[in-house]
């Protein structure tokens, strides 16, 4: 399923953000300078912010003015946003019914994706009491819970080392198997290792995406002075 930024302008201030492009299925990478638009970017496919003009189309369906709730996204950020005061299954119940009144198979779908990341039995724990790499597997398993076909990763592992990072990575491409992925990163090796794809983000403006091998292997301009 294909995510179209129609002729889309977003205004933040003195910043504008524009996008006219087709980001097709499959694992995508975002990168550009500090600054350059990124986050806006996830913002407002995620329904966060309006644009001033342009249409955003999902699978065919215009989703422009749909409410953030109701859009077909799943969203990791790099503060994972569990509750601190909840165990780690009320936090996963929480992704299936914000009340948690969950029927039994809906704990049982808890645990099946406590399981699939490897944290099985630990759905009584507070967060406080996991390691980062396994706060990280938890909002992995309620993006595998929600199950929506659109995802957005905005720097999910940037806190980790390189070994468990790079383990989180094959997780996650794992769990996003068959949907359609936007994921921020800094790192270029990110960028190589997970996406086919790679949108770059210049100063607001969002090129359609580009194979990331051959992106970064002979970048434009501003982004070989951003790669260093
Ligand atoms: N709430 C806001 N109001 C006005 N301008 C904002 C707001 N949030 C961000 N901006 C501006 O919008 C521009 C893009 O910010 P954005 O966070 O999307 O960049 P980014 O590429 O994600 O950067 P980074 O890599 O540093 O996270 C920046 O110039 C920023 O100053």
């Amino acid at each position: 399923m294909t995510l179209e930024f129609r002729d889309i302008v977003l205004r933040q201030d003195d910043f504008t953000l524009s996008a006219d492009l087709t980001v097709p299925p499959g694992r995508n990478a975002v990168i550009g300078a500090s600054g350059s638009g990124k986050s806006t970017l996830l913002s407002l496919v995620a329904g966060f912010l309006a644009p001033s003009q342009g249409r955003l189309v999902w699978d065919g369906q215009d989703i422009t003015d749909m409410a953030p709730g109701r859009r077909p996204v799943s969203i990791l950020f790099q503060q994972h946003n569990l509750f601190p005061h909840l165990s780690v299954g009320q936090n996963l119940g929480m992704g299936l019914r914000p009340d948690l009144r969950l029927d039994r198979a809906q704990w049982q779908q808890v645990a099946q994706a406590l399981k699939q990341v490897g944290l099985e039995g630990l759905q009584d724990r507070r967060p406080g009491a996991l390691s980062g790499g396994q706060q990280g597997r938890v909002a992995l398993a309620r993006v595998l819970l929600r199950a929506r076909p659109l995802l957005l990763l905005d720097e999910p592992f940037a806190a980790l080392g390189p070994a468990l990072k790079a383990e989180m990575l094959g997780l996650l491409a794992r769990i996003a198997a068959g949907t359609t992925v936007l994921m921020v990163t800094h790192d270029p090796a990110d960028a190589r290792a997970f996406a086919p794809d790679t949108l770059l983000v210049e100063e607001g403006r969002v090129h359609p995406p580009r194979p990331t091998g051959a992106l970064l292997d002979d970048p434009p301009p501003g982004l070989r002075a951003y790669l260093g």
